[in-house]
């Protein structure tokens, strides 16, 4: 799934750099999200196929990348994993270019955090690309037991219907991004 990825430019042919043949596009991702939502589950089982079930806390910022062939066409795409953790807020915010919002289904107070993000990712910066869009993708799709707590104060049925909101889990790969 590449909703949320800005194009960004890549060299299609020639080039002194060895990295420019093996793509023809380049999309970037940036990871948004509270801390402990899913955001690292979600890279990891995109890139890797894996799901770990502890936590671990991103300090600062990681990346990861994959490169998919679609239509023939070489596709990189390089995802950016933020940490959620407030004291690395200001490092976060400095990457809020353009955005997938993680947030888990089984926490009210993820919302809160997360349109607090959109606030700060919002407009797109002129000077990044104009085709930079923002997706809110719900994760712990699998704990939609606790999801009711989470409607009662939201109503996440009318979210997603009306916002495009994408779901999964990253621990069963339902809805996810592979
Ligand atoms: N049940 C369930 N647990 C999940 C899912 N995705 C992630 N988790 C768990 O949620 C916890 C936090 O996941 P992380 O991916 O480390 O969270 P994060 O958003 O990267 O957290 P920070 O790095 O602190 O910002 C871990 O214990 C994961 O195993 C999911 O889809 N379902």
């Amino acid at each position: 799934m590449l909703l949320g990825a800005s194009p960004a430019t890549a060299p299609i042919r020639g080039g002194v750099d060895a990295m420019a043949k093996q793509y023809d596009v380049l999309f970037r991702l940036l990871l948004l999200g509270d801390s402990g939502v899913g955001k690292t589950c979600l890279l990891c089982r995109f890139t890797d196929n894996e799901f770990h079930p502890s936590h671990i806390s991103t300090i600062g910022v990681d990346f990861k990348m994959k490169t998919l062939e679609i239509d023939g066409i070489k596709v990189r795409i390089q995802i950016w994993d933020t940490a959620g953790q407030e004291r690395y807020q200001t490092i976060t915010k400095q990457f809020a270019l353009t955005v997938k919002i993680v947030f888990s289904v089984a926490k009210t107070k993820h919302f809160t955090f997360l349109f607090s993000l959109c606030h700060v990712a919002t407009p797109p910066p002129q000077s990044f690309t104009r085709l930079a869009e923002q997706v809110l993708a719900a994760n712990k799709k699998d704990l939609d037991l606790l999801r009711a707590s989470v409607t009662d104060e939201l109503n996440l049925a009318a979210l997603e219907e009306e916002e495009g909101i994408t779901d999964g889990a990253a621990a069963s790969q339902k809805g996810c991004w592979c």
